[in-house]
């Protein structure tokens, strides 16, 4: 059993592709914990997508043992965080398991928004943070500068701070040594009755719900009786171990120690991140504070382009969901697409990730529908119904006031990009709170926006307009009132509810002609005239027409040229793909998406 004073537990914190997936690697390598020759890259990364996209979305934690150069051997429990804001809960906790952190900046790109937030993070959880200067190997690399912009900017001494390469290794050792030296050791009561934090909980299909945790107080071993403090839920511990990074079972996790759980429970949202795991008989009343539910922000319609496939896509969602208590769904109806589901999510990245997956591991076609956000419509009658889908939008005769979830938005930039900054979130309806010089290089702009207009392309305009300088970093704010309506799109002068949404009264006209334009374009021609239209409640604000086809796309080949015809045939094919017959009007999947992208 390892003294608590030879235990260290840490993160490794950074913005986005600043390194810290290639510098756990490292740590992983320099350790031994794993052989160069089976060194895969970014071996914490599990998931395919993660790997793929280079994103880390669950968290892991990884035992390694290290012997420092005072020749003591200490046990580091590394715990990588998700770098991504729609993940910032699982952040949040992952700190809470931890007593230090090591503050990954790219020497290159220096402190952005998620740097930014995920020290604030840090330190309210009252961590030690080792600042580290990544990516020294690159010849674009500035150590000093980035140095001087964590001090400036983030008030984190940077004198010391280690200078690292998570390419060639260099300052891995470094790394190491600072963390035995200045991270504290973990302090707990081992008599006292069982405290575990639960920062993460996957399932396994074999072994039930694996729960990841952090031993407050108190021990675990195999056959004791547990109780998850905020479900209420018991269960009985099967095996406990610490991952390395495979999973290596254990006699017991001690006090101070961080390993994983197996409980043999098939539901996870019964083993919620967040929650505080105790005795079942003569455990403690009071859990660890900080829990709180992942809500969902995001919802879009996920419809099959073959109607039967919405049984396989129903236990698809199933399957997914047992391992991602923050997605939650319910049957939907559409006239124009049929039966569906409705899906929430935590963000964009969160719906992407989840539909990509359905794509691919269970061989689906779905046709999204533009994301839109949770509107509170408060009726004349007092009621309040939440709303995540615009075709639930009541009869506004009917309603008194919407509401819609606004956000805290904190966008880093360099000075000359702050005019670009203002009239795009000017024009998106955000309010501008304050501005702050973190160094001469970087400003901070804080401001509040609703939601509904972040999820419209925000991010991508936002890059676009700065050159890619800009970083943004975003938190729920509140529900705060909003003149809404509902903007519904008629083809053929029918009102196809899929394509219906909320939009902000001045806002409407503006993007009804966008819109209709867009349309257009992407609806091909088909046998007779489309005319398109968007009205609110039965007033036409927007028209355009898809001509009807001429002739047959074949008759522009002269000739036996038969290789551009099979050309031809194809390209109409994989055009087909995506496409949904609504009425006898076949729209494909860009129409849904043309929503979000619409710019005055
Ligand atoms: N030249 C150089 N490139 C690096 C170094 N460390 C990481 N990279 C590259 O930078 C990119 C991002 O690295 P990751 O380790 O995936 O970044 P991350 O911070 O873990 O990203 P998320 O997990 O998505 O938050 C990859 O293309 C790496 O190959 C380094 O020290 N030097």
């Amino acid at each position: 059993m390892t003294d608590l004073s030879h235990i260290r537990n840490f993160s490794i914190i950074a913005h986005i592709d600043h390194g810290k997936s290639t510098l756990s690697d490292r740590i992983l390598e320099l350790t031994g914990t794993v052989a160069k020759r089976d060194m895969q890259e970014q071996l914490l990364d599990s998931m395919d997508i993660e790997r793929e996209r280079g994103i880390t979305i669950k968290s892991q934690a990884v035992r390694v043992m290290y012997t420092a150069d005072d020749g003591q051997e200490y046990q580091l429990n590394l715990i990588d965080t998700p770098g991504h804001v729609d993940f910032t809960y699982e952040v949040s906790r992952s700190l809470a398991a931890c007593d230090g952190a090591v503050l990954v900046v790219d020497a290159t790109q220096g402190v952005e928004a998620q740097t930014v937030a995920n020290a604030m993070l840090a330190m309210n959880a009252d961590l030690e943070i080792i600042p580290l200067i990544n990516k020294i190997d690159l010849p674009a690399a500035e150590p000093e500068r980035v140095k001087q912009e964590i001090e400036d900017g983030l008030a984190i001494p940077a004198d010391d701070a280690v200078l690292a390469s998570g390419k060639t290794g260099e300052g891995v050792h470094d790394l190491l040594e600072a963390v035995v030296y200045n991270i504290p050791a973990p302090v707990g009561d081992a008599e006292a009755p069982l405290r575990a934090l639960i920062f993460d909980s996957y399932f396994d299909a074999y072994r039930g719900v694996v729960a990841l945790i952090r031993v407050v107080d108190g021990a675990l071993a195999k056959g004791d009786r547990i109780r998850m403090m905020a479900t209420g839920t018991e269960a009985l511990v099967e095996e406990v171990g610490a991952r390395r990074p495979a999973e290596c079972a254990l006699p017991s996790l001690n006090t101070g120690e961080v390993g994983y759980l197996v409980t043999g429970l098939k539901d996870v949202s019964l083993v919620k991140v967040g929650d505080t795991i105790t005795s079942a008989t003569g455990g403690v009343d009071e859990p660890l504070p900080g829990y709180r539910e992942a809500k969902p922000m995001v919802f879009t319609g996920l419809f099959p382009i073959e109607g039967d496939q919405y049984e396989p896509l129903k236990e698809a969602l199933e399957k997914l969901s047992l391992n991602d208590p923050a997605l939650v769904w319910e049957p939907e109806t559409s006239h124009a697409l049929g039966f569906g589901f409705r899906v929430g999510f935590l963000g964009l990245l969160h719906m992407e990730v989840v539909k990509e997956r359905l794509e691919r591991e269970f061989g689906l076609d779905l046709l999204a529908t533009a994301p839109s956000v949770e509107y509170h419509v408060y009726l004349k009658g007092g009621d309040m119904v939440s709303l995540h889908s615009p075709q639930e939008m009541p009869d506004p005769g009917s309603i008194e006031r919407v509401e819609e979830p606004y956000l805290k938005a904190k966008v880093l930039i360099p000075p000359d990009y702050v005019g670009a900054v203002m009239d795009l979130t000017v024009a998106r309806r955000g309010t501008f709170v304050t501005m702050n010089y973190l160094s001469p290089t970087t400003v901070e702009m804080l401001w509040e926006i609703p939601l509904s207009e972040l999820i419209m392309d925000f991010f991508d305009k936002l890059k676009s307009n700065t050159k890619g300088y800009a970083s943004l970093d975003y938190e729920f704010l509140g529900y705060k009132p909003s003149s809404l309506v509902k903007l519904d799109i008629l083809l053929s002068g029918k009102p196809i509810d899929a394509l219906s949404f909320i939009v902000h009264k001045d806002k409407a006209y503006d993007r009804g002609r966008v819109l209709c334009d867009k349309l257009k374009e992407i609806i091909p021609r088909q046998m007779f005239e489309v005319p398109i239209q968007a009205a609110i409640g039965g007033r036409v604000l927007a028209r355009q027409t898809v001509k009807a086809k001429r002739k047959d796309v074949l008759a522009k080949c002269y000739g036996g040229d038969i290789t551009r015809k099979r050309k031809l045939l194809e390209k109409q094919k994989a055009g087909k793909k995506r496409m949904k017959a609504i009425g006898n009007v076949e729209v494909p999947q860009e129409a849904f998406m043309a929503i979000l992208k619409v710019d005055e």
